[in-house]
């Protein structure tokens, strides 16, 4: 985190690419392998953008052992995990697992856990805590269905996701925050939130965490837009001012693609 001669906050865009439940170990290594050649060839620093994978948990020892063998600066979190650390759950993967596998991020309460695993707020409160616990930064995902949209009651209805997910969760440990702004409308249906959408709610979300967290850390935190990100859209998001990154669905399983979202700064010169 550096502070600009303006004093302004200016804070490292994440790319992030949520694989889902797509590619195998295999194919897995092969796509990480690709991105990050890709990257090199187009001569992408990693200080102006951050690029971070969350591929299937069976993915992640072998994305571990090719970043760490051929010292890429990519890194790569997990899609989930449980809110225990240990014992008799059947299925579960903790934290601690993933922090031995090098996980930097971990995603929680993305909306498609909500909906077909019932994760309430409440349960997201609990996956908070134990990624804190591993010392493993959360990507909390919010966002709003298109009843509720079209209701005009959005930006409530994602504010008080927000804030009931991150019910107990400390100041200090909000230093280590990134949320993502995933309107349930906009994933994988090739409808975008207009980058003003996206702008509206990212204002409104940082707003709440000045509230929360008060204004330093709320300033450092990265908010992201998810949902139907594309090369041919993300300059446009990433041009708005409280909007510090985007998470990628879809376009994250092709190399080339995904690429072009990471050099969005290069696309915001030459439109
Ligand atoms: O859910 C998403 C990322 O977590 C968005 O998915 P799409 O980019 O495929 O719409």
């Amino acid at each position: 985190m550096t502070i600009s001669q303006n004093g302004a906050y200016v804070r490292q865009p994440l790319i992030a690419g949520n694989w889902k439940m797509n590619m195998d170990h295999v194919q897995g290594i092969t796509l990480v392998q690709k991105l990050a050649w890709t990257l090199k060839d187009a001569g992408h620093e990693y200080d102006r953008a951050e690029v971070a994978v969350f591929p299937p948990f069976t993915d992640i020892r072998g994305v571990q052992t090719l970043t760490l063998g051929d010292k890429l600066d990519v890194v790569y979190g997990a899609q989930d995990l449980s809110t225990q650390d240990s014992g008799a759950y059947t299925g579960e993967i903790s934290g601690q697992f993933l922090k031995k596998l090098g996980c930097t991020y971990v995603l929680v309460g993305h909306s498609e856990r909500r909906e077909y695993h019932n994760e309430t707020n409440q349960v997201i409160a609990s996956k908070l805590a134990a990624a804190y616990r591993h010392e493993i930064t959360p990507v909390l995902c919010v966002g709003e269905g298109l009843e509720i949209r079209k209701a005009g009651e959005h930006v409530s209805y994602t504010l008080n996701q927000l804030n009931e997910s991150l019910e107990g969760v400390s100041a200090e440990q909000a230093e280590n925050l990134v949320v993502a702004y995933e309107p349930v409308w906009a994933i994988g249906t090739g409808e975008v939130a207009g980058p003003a959408d996206a702008q509206e709610m990212c204002a409104a979300i940082r707003a709440a965490l000045v509230e929360r967290f008060g204004e330093d850390i709320a300033q450092k935190t990265r908010l992201l837009y998810g949902g139907s990100v594309k090369a041919a859209n993300a300059a446009a998001i990433m041009r708005e001012r409280d909007v510090d990154g985007v998470l990628v669905g879809g376009a994250s399983l092709d190399a080339e693609e995904f690429a072009n979202i990471v050099r969005f700064e290069h696309h915001l010169v030459t439109g």
